[in-house]
C-alpha cells in the first residue's frame, strides 16, 4: 500500500513537472485573431466547406471574398450569403492554378487579414488505374494553388495597417495524415500542404502571422457527393473509420481554430486522436494539448497499429473475395447466375481484372 502510494506521489510529480516545463516552452499566451470588420479571403467559397465558412466569417460581420472558377456558382454564393446574413461579399472567378490571375485577384481585393485557402479536388483512384493528368491536376489545385495564393497574399498581410495578428489557413484532409487506399495523388497533395505549413510558421511569425493547417474527415459536399459515386470500395471502407461530418461543422471548426491560432485543427473525435497520433514536431499552443500529446503519444499509437491492422485485414479480405468472385463470375457467365451478374454490373472497375483473369485460368 505504501509503495502504491510512492509510486502515485511520483506520477504526480511527473506530471506536474511536465506540465510546468512544458508552460514554460510554450509561454501560453491567449491569441485571439478577430474577424469582425477584417477581411477573409475564402478560396473555394463557392461551394461546402468554403461556402459555409463565406457563410459563416460574413455573418460574424466580416468582409468576405470568394475565390472560384465558376462565375455562376460564385454569384448563387453571394446571393445566398446576401439572403441569409445581409451581407454582401466580393466574388472572384480565377483559377488557382494560373499565378497571374491569382495575383490580379487579390491585389483587386485588397490586403487580406484572414487567407482561407479552401481549393481543393480529389478523383479517388489506384495509382495504377490513375492517369498522370490526374495526379498532376491534384498536385496543381491543392498544392501548388497554395503556393500562389500565398505568394500573392503574403506582401500585403505583411504590410498590413492593424496590429492584431493575421492568420493563413489551409483545408488539408485526414488524408493528409495518413495514406489512405484510393488517394496516393490526392494524400501525397495533402500531406505536402503540412510541409509548406510548418516551414511557413516558422517565416511569418515575426509578423505576427499565424499558420492553420485543418484536418477534415469526410464531409457532406457536393464534392463529396461526386466523389462517392466514383471512390474504390475500399477506400470508402477505410475512411469509415472516421465518420463524415457536416460542412457547417468544419466551417465552425475552421473559424475556431482560426480565431485562436491554433495549428493544427482537427474537426471530431477521430482526427482529435488521429492529431495527437501525428503530433510530429507540429507547433503547440496549447499546454493542454501539448500534455495530452506528451502522455498519450504511445496509447494512441497502440489505437494506430490497431486501426491498421483492421485496414489491412479488409484489404486482405477484399482482394481474396473481389479474386474468388471473378473467378465465379467467369463460370457464373457460363451458367448465367442472376447474382453474378449483379455483381458484375455494380463492380464495373473490375471488369478489366477479371477478363485478365478468366483468362489466365
Ligand atoms: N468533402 C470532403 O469529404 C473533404 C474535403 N476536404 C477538403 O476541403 C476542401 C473543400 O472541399 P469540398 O467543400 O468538399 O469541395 P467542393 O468540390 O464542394 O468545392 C470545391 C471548391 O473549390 C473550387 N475550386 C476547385 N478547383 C479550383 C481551382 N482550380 N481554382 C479555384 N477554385 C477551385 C470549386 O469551385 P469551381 O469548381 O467553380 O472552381 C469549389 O468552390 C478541399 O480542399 C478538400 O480537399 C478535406 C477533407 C474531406
Ligand atoms: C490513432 C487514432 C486514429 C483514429 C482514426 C483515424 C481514421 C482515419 C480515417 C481517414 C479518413 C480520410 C478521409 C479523407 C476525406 C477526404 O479528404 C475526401 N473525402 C476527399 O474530399
Amino acid at each position: 500500500m505504501a509503495d502504491l502510494s510512492l509510486a502515485q506521489v511520483f506520477f504526480v510529480v511527473i506530471f506536474i513537472v511536465i506540465f510546468l516545463l512544458l508552460a514554460l516552452i510554450l509561454k501560453p499566451q491567449s491569441i485571439k485573431i478577430p474577424i469582425r470588420n477584417r477581411h477573409v479571403f475564402i478560396t473555394g467559397g463557392s461551394s461546402g466547406i468554403g461556402l459555409a465558412l463565406a457563410h459563416l466569417a460574413a455573418s460574424e460581420g466580416a468582409r468576405v471574398s470568394i475565390l472560384a472558377r465558376n462565375v455562376d456558382r460564385l454569384q448563387e454564393a453571394r446571393d445566398s450569403i446576401r439572403l441569409s446574413t445581409g451581407n454582401d461579399v466580393a466574388v472572384f472567378p480565377a483559377d488557382v492554378r494560373d499565378p497571374d490571375a491569382v495575383l490580379r485577384a487579390i491585389e483587386e481585393a485588397g490586403p487580406v487579414d484572414v487567407l482561407i485557402c479552401n481549393q481543393g479536388v480529389f478523383v479517388p483512384r489506384e495509382l495504377e488505374k490513375q492517369e498522370l493528368e490526374e495526379v498532376k491536376f491534384m498536385i496543381d489545385v491543392n498544392l501548388m494553388g497554395t503556393f500562389h495564393l500565398i505568394k500573392a497574399a503574403l506582401p500585403g498581410m505583411k504590410n498590413r495597417k492593424s496590429r492584431e495578428p493575421a492568420s493563413i489557413a489551409i483545408i488539408s484532409s485526414q488524408a493528409g495524415q495518413v495514406g489512405i487506399y484510393g488517394y496516393t495523388a490526392y494524400s501525397a497533395s495533402k500531406f505536402g500542404l503540412r510541409g509548406l505549413a510548418e516551414a511557413l510558421q516558422q517565416e511569418v511569425i515575426a509578423h505576427n502571422i499565424l499558420v492553420s493547417l485543418i484536418f477534415p474527415p469526410d464531409t457532406d459536399t457536393p464534392g463529396f457527393e461526386q466523389e462517392t459515386k466514383m471512390r474504390p470500395q475500399l477506400t470508402g471502407i477505410i475512411a469509415a473509420s472516421s465518420g463524415t461530418v457536416k460542412a457547417d461543422e468544419v466551417a465552425k471548426k475552421t473559424l475556431n481554430g482560426i480565431k485562436s491560432g491554433s495549428f493544427i485543427v482537427p474537426c471530431n473525435f477521430d482526427g482529435l486522436l488521429l492529431a495527437i497520433a501525428t503530433a510530429g514536431l507540429s507547433p503547440q499552443r496549447s499546454v493542454l494539448m501539448a500534455l495530452c500529446e506528451v502522455f498519450a503519444a504511445g496509447p494512441t499509437r497502440f489505437i494506430g497499429l490497431c486501426i491498421q491492422w483492421g485496414w489491412y485485414r479488409s484489404i486482405k479480405r477484399w482482394y481474396a473475395q473481389n479474386n474468388y468472385n471473378l473467378t465465379c463470375r467467369c463460370s457464373s457467365i457460363l451458367h448465367g447466375t442472376h447474382n453474378q451478374l449483379n455483381y458484375l454490373l455494380y463492380n464495373c472497375a473490375n471488369l478489366l481484372l477479371s477478363s485478365h483473369f478468366c483468362c489466365v485460368h
